[in-house]
């Protein structure tokens, strides 16, 4: 298969290796020189413009996006849409807000599929989990490359109609806010209490077995390890907040309580006052463990 790929940023570069690696071709774009440079490099055709871009791609095009969500989305579908028709198929594998996906989904004239992707970029040996919306054609036209980027055969499904693969991921991303809260809370209390305790010994030890067991957890391991039980300079503010916060007005809306979600995404708007907090210094930590998110760090 040929695959169009817009966006070889920390995710983008990866959906081009796992699929070259998979024996597909590869035409890349993005905005910035050196990253196509580098696609190039790892054996993608490059492309200087959407317009070449499609061209090099031929009939039957199958793209992926990923850009940042909001408004490159956009802006790459609008200059895409003169050279797409229905039997094209277009991913957003991006953290778009799912109602602006059901919105392209609409307005696209090739298929669309809003593809939820997690594992970060550190996921790149493993490869991701996909969580796929849209027509059921389309899904079963890009499964190999499904296959290649995801961890395999299993690491990837159709969810149901447009939105409902970001609607996935973005309550994926909720429960990651609160996962990455109650491992805080819970390291917090063990560097503040009684003990003089090696963190990365302990979640060491949780990681062998306990029932608390997690890729989290591992990144908290490898945070002590690289920072020290104090987390050195890791400073107590977190950014990031969106997919959080569409997971809690959707409760909201829904009349689902979601008090552990809301309290961990209100804790990430509270580090902003920047009062020293252990739990919210490896919240931050921790988004650079999955997202290679840059780590705020004080003086
Ligand atoms: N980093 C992470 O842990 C994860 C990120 N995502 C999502 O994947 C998407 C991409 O994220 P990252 O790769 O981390 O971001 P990034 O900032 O590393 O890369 C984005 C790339 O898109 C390019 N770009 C921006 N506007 C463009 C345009 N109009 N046309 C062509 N290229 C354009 C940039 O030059 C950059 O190379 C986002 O929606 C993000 O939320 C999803 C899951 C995990
Ligand atoms: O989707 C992700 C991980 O699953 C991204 O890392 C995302 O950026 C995390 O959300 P936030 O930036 O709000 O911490």
């Amino acid at each position: 298969m040929q695959l169009g790929v817009i966006g070889l940023g920390r995710m983008g570069q990866i959906v081009v290796d796992r699929t070259l690696a998979a024996g597909h071709d590869v035409v890349a774009f993005d905005l910035d020189e050196e990253a196509v440079a580098t696609a190039a490099d790892a054996g993608a055709t490059p492309a200087d413009s959407i317009d070449d871009l499609v061209e090099r791609l031929g009939a039957d095009k199958r793209i992926w996006l990923m850009v940042p969500a909001g408004e490159a989305v956009d802006v790459t579908l609008e200059e895409l849409a003169p050279h797409l028709d229905g039997d094209d198929v277009v991913v957003d594998g991006g953290n778009s807000y799912f109602e602006d996906s059901v919105r392209r989904a609409e307005s696209c004239p090739a298929a669309y599929l809003d593809c939820g992707t997690s594992g970060g970029p550190a996921g790149a040996e493993l490869g991701f989990s996909l969580m796929v919306g849209g027509p059921q054609w389309a899904y079963d036209e890009l499964e190999p490359v499904f296959d290649a980027v995801a961890t395999g055969p299993d690491g990837h499904g159709r969810m149901g109609p447009a939105g409902s693969g970001h609607y996935v991921k973005m309550i994926h991303n909720g429960v990651e806010y609160a996962l990455m809260q109650a491992y805080g809370e819970g390291f917090e209390l063990l560097h503040e209490g009684r003990y003089d305790l090696d963190l990365e010994s302990v979640a060491s030890v949780w990681n062998n077995g306990a029932v608390i067991r997690s890729w989290l957890l591992e990144l908290c391991e490898e945070a002590f390890r690289e920072e020290g039980s104090d987390l050195g300079t890791v400073a107590d503010r977190v950014e990031g907040g969106s997919t959080g916060t569409w997971t809690v007005q959707e409760g909201l809306e829904q009349e689902v309580p979601l008090p552990l979600i809301y309290t961990a995404l209100s804790e990430r708007f509270g580090s902003r006052a920047d009062d020293g907090r252990f739990s919210r210094r490896l919240a931050n930590r921790l988004r650079y463990g999955f997202g290679r998110h840059e780590v705020p760090r004080r003086e």
